[in-house]
């Protein structure tokens, strides 16, 4: 298991910020989702040993989170959501640095700096002062600094946040690649849905400091009765009249009309509907939640 929380419990004065954590995780690549307050900063800070929990257990990567607190920091990297460079050094002085502060000696960090920058696609940028860096590199520059140390989990904090769709896009590529390629356990926390679709295959939802859900996306994306996605050659507007005749109800969603059949009718009804159109079906699949409509199901189900 990657991570495992028993009961973790932490108040902040008269604010409980984790109530009773319990989860388990497994390997891999995960999303960690929660609405603003749900306790996740805290499950972080926690599992990393910056804050002291009131009560429970945890283990990350088989180590004990109250006992091993350095040994976990060692094994982890992290890549926060704030900027946390500091000017005047050059990016590769600065991820050297990053490595020195785990425990590298600095002939082995500079060496591996020079590596994570390329791998990172900051090669060029090396020698450039951080302070000169756009927002995209800075966030390359952070990942670079969390994986200096080849770490077997690192941990996201909003890794997009603020970044234009092309930065994004390589962002979310280099977590793939750190997950699919280099084999990198990765915990990414993001409000960003999409994000965390395009990179995890493990999802864990907490709300008010407690576990809403978790489990395989593939799985929690449960399908729909009696509902389809579907695709035809010609127009969607034009059929999706057609289906209204027959009691069909479709709308159009991201290229392809989203269907639902009437009570007691099969996927034979739309095969009649394209015939008697002169139709071609493209594409028909049972429609499955999106990851926001589950994650809007756990949440809602919390209050
Ligand atoms: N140092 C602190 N002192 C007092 N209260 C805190 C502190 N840190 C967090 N809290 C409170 O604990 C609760 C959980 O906060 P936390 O930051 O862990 O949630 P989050 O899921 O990361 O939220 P967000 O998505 O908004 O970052 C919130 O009510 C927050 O105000």
């Amino acid at each position: 298991m990657l991570i495992e929380l028993e009961d973790l419990t932490k108040t902040y004065g008269a604010v409980t910020a984790l109530a009773g954590l319990t989860l388990s995780l497994p390997e891999g690549a995960v999303g960690l989702l929660g609405p603003n307050g749900a306790g996740k900063t805290t499950m972080i800070r926690s599992l990393l040993g910056l804050v002291r929990v009131d009560s429970g257990r945890g283990r990350v990567l088989g180590m004990d989170i109250a006992h091993q607190a350095l040994e976990i920091r060692q094994a982890i990297g992290f890549v926060p959501e704030d900027e946390c460079l500091f000017p005047a050094v050059t990016g590769v002085q600065f991820v050297g640095y990053a490595g020195e502060l785990v425990g590298m000696s600095p002939r082995d960090a500079i060496r591996r700096s020079h590596e994570v920058l390329d791998y990172v696609g900051l090669g060029e940028a090396r020698y450039r002062r951080v302070e000169s860096y756009s927002t995209g590199m800075k966030q390359r520059l952070k990942i670079a600094s969390g994986i200096v140390h080849d770490p077997k989990l690192l941990i996201l904090d909003e890794p997009t946040n603020g970044m234009d769709p092309a930065g994004r896009e390589e962002i979310l590529a280099l977590c793939r690649d750190l997950s699919r390629s280099k084999g990198m356990n990765l915990l990414v926390c993001s409000h960003l849905l999409p994000d965390v679709e395009a990179v995890c295959e493990y999802i864990v939802v907490i709300g008010r400091g407690k576990l809403l859900a978790e489990g395989r996306l593939e799985e929690l994306k449960k399908p729909h009765t009696n509902e389809y996605e579907l695709r035809v050659r010609g127009d969607h507007d034009r059929f999706a009249g057609l289906l209204a005749g027959r009691g069909v109800r479709a709308e159009a969603v991201d290229g392809h009309l989203r269907v639902a059949l009437p009570e007691g009718a099969g996927v034979a009804t739309l095969w009649e509907a394209a015939e008697e159109a002169s139709e071609q079906i493209r594409l028909l699949r049972p429609r499955r939640s999106t990851l926001e409509e589950v994650f809007m199901q756990a949440v809602g189900g919390a209050s």
